[in-house]
């Protein structure tokens, strides 16, 4: 599905990314972690043909990023940012319409009608009440869910997703994470997310690649990954690592300075 061959990318004397090799497999879920400034947010930008690589090639489904149009991009990729959508005035409904955008002609018009798509994408995400409501009178939740729902409506084979959870309370960020994993079980689709929640991405990615500046420092399974002499290594901070009681998960557990135990004796 996707391979990179010595990807790198510069900018002026910084080395965001050092040339990586990687390949994800199609219906994979890949967990991207890594301190902040460690090339997270790079790479993202080279898979979804934002930033051309300073070295070396990706290549999406067989053919180099380089020479795919935009729009024929659009169609197999989508990407979710932190804040999914911007404050707008538009409704959740025509936001969701702006998905149907690289499968649109000149004149605006798809050959098939896609509302029955953009309503059961709404059933799903629990949307239907919202739909004629503005966007700018969400709350941050109901916000992102519109925001998946958009990205849903673009039917993509590959999902980006950047830290697509950061703004959520514990409650919306599982709820978001649980829309996409359903998702993914119903159309296959490949998804690359950055996550800063460790513990969620231990539960819910196949894989994770730990960044660390610039450079790739591991690739596999979360059990492997989620060591406490990795995350010592790469975060520089102690953590103690149990096992979720529900499913086996690796959850790490942030250690306080042993100062912090004594003030509360
Ligand atoms: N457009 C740019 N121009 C110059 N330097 C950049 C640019 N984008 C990123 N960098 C630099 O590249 C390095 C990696 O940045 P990147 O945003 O990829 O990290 P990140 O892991 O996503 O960080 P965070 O977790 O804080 O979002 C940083 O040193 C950053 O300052």
């Amino acid at each position: 599905m996707i391979t990179l061959e010595g990807a790198g990318r510069r900018y002026g004397e910084v080395m965001a990314l050092q040339p990586l090799d990687w390949q994800v497999q199609a219906g994979e879920w890949w967990g991207v972690i890594g301190p902040n400034g460690s090339g997270k947010s790079t790479l993202l930008q080279l898979l979804s043909g934002v930033e051309a690589p300073s070295c070396g090639t990706v290549t999406v489904a067989g053919r180099n990023i380089r020479k795919h149009s935009r729009k024929e991009l659009a169609r197999f990729i989508a990407v979710l940012q932190q804040e999914g959508l911007p404050a707008t005035s538009f409704t959740v409904r025509e936001v969701l319409e702006m998905g149907r955008y690289p499968f649109q002609g000149w004149l605006g018009r798809e050959p098939h009608d896609p509302a029955p798509l953009l309503d059961s994408i709404m059933e799903k995400l629990d949307l239907l009440v919202l739909q004629n409501r503005p966007v700018d009178e969400l709350s941050g939740g109901q916000r992102q869910r519109t925001a998946l729902g958009k990205v849903m409506a673009q039917q993509p084979t590959l999902l980006l997703l950047d830290e697509p959870t950061t703004y959520l309370d514990i409650r919306y960020q599982l709820q978001f994470m649980e829309m996409v994993s359903q998702w993914r079980q119903e159309s296959g689709i490949t998804i690359i997310s950055v996550l800063h929640d460790l513990n969620l991405a231990a539960q819910f990615c196949d894989k994770l690649l730990l960044l660390q500046d610039g450079r790739a420092a591991g690739a596999g399974p979360p059990q492997d990954m989620l060591t406490e002499e990795r995350l010592r290594e790469i975060f520089g901070v102690d953590t103690s690592i149990v096992s979720h009681p529900s499913n086996g998960s690796p959850q790490v557990l942030l250690t306080a300075s042993p100062r912090e135990a004594q003030k509360r004796e």
